[in-house]
């Protein structure tokens, strides 16, 4: 008989730890397998310097994680970046940061995307400052891992009420002003992996995110007469403090899931503002309606029936190989 021992699950061995600001802070995977040494994140800016210069660009919740890290990079290429979320002294002092550094102006304007009277106001002053953006990222986001059956209407309303209503009320408001206009953009939807698959313990998250996506792909077939282009990013796991510290605030489920990535590693928040910023350039122009997976290969790593067989060794290979080489049949 052949004895295969699968290491199914690292589950069992998981023990409870507090995340510590440092763990919370790093900005690449501080744990990765050994495979991660093929694949360094890069983290300078991709395309040309200048490939936004004159180009004004919205993005929500802006202020923080990886929306802060693609207005970085947006800054540093030439756009005149307008950053939107709830907390105005978070946007004020991100702005200040990423202006100083890039030498270009960076605006911090107040906007819950909940309220659709505030994101009208919010564009009046978005108007009034730089003139209607070029470029939309809708990257405004909340959620938190929770059983559904603790859920209670007003939570499922916060999540679905930031996440897919928040993006639309967004979207809508800029896109009729910009068609009035007849002036062209670029609008981009960070979702996530799961928005494809759904997920358990996420199910407001996921039924938003999904949303979001017929919606992104709606309009890239509706509004491409007006000169208008909408695509998706899906991320896979990248370190922030907003999503770690309410999807695993103890860190217990962390080294699992980077057992699961292909690639070994999170991803980086500078890594998806390289492809942010080319989805949303003009070497994009011609893309529309495209779900960008960006996510180290975890999806299809979870997908696979047989992925599991990645811990059989090559000694226990020979052996599975005989017996099956040995059947006559069926
Ligand atoms: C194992 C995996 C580890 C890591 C994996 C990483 C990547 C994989 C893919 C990741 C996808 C990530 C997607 C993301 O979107 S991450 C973004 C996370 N960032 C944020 O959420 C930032 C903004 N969030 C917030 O402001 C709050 O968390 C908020 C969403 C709750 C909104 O705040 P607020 O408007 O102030 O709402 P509240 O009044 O506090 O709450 C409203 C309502 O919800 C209930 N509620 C709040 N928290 C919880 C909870 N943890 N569990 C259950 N219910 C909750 C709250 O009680 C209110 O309901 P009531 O009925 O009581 O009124
Ligand atoms: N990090 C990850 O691993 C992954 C992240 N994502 C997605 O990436 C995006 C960014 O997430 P991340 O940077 O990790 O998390 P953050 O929590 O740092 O970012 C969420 C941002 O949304 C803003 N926001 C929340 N609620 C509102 C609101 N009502 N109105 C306006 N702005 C709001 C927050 O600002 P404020 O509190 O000031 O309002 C915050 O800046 C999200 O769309 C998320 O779903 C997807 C997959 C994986």
């Amino acid at each position: 008989t052949c004895q295969v021992h699968f290491e199914s699950s690292n589950w069992k061995s998981l023990s409870i730890k507090r995340l510590t600001d440092s763990r919370l802070h790093g900005s690449t995977g501080l744990r990765s397998g050994s495979q991660a040494n093929f694949f360094p994140p890069l983290e300078d800016a991709m395309l040309p310097s200048g490939s936004f210069n004159n180009r004004m660009a919205l993005i929500t919740g802006g202020g923080t994680g990886l929306g802060r890290a693609m207005t970085a990079t947006l800054s540093q290429l030439g756009a005149q970046c307008i950053i939107a979320s709830r907390k105005l002294d978070v946007l004020q002092r991100t702005a200040e940061e990423i202006s100083s550094q890039t030498g270009n102006k960076v605006h911090a304007v107040q906007c819950d995307v909940r309220d659709p009277q505030a994101v009208s106001q919010c564009v009046d002053q978005i108007e009034a400052l730089t003139g209607l953006p070029d470029v939309i990222i809708n990257n405004a986001a909340g959620n938190f891992v929770c059983p559904s059956e603790r859920l209670s209407p007003n939570a499922w309303k916060t999540i679905t009420d930031i996440v897919l209503n928040g993006t639309a009320f967004v979207t809508l408001e800029l896109g009729k002003r910009l068609i009035q206009n007849q002036k062209g953009a670029s609008f981009l939807a960070i979702t996530t992996i799961y928005a494809e698959s759904g997920s358990g313990f996420v199910v407001p998250s996921a039924s938003a995110k999904a949303g979001v996506e017929a919606l992104y792909k709606s309009l890239a077939a509706e509004w491409g007469r007006y000169g208008h282009r909408f695509n998706i990013i899906q991320p896979g796991p990248i370190r922030t403090k907003g999503a770690f510290s309410r999807l695993d605030p103890t860190g217990a489920f962390e080294k699992a899931m980077i057992d699961r990535i292909p690639t070994g590693r999170l991803g980086t928040p500078a890594e998806i503002a390289n492809l942010a910023a080319y989805v949303s350039s003009n070497y994009a122009s011609w893309m529309s309606g495209a779900v960008i997976r960006f996510d180290g290969g975890e999806y299809v790593s979870l997908a696979g029936e047989f992925n599991e067989l990645r811990s059989v060794t090559p000694d226990q290979w020979k052996l599975l190989e005989a017996m099956i080489r040995k059947t006559k049949g069926s």
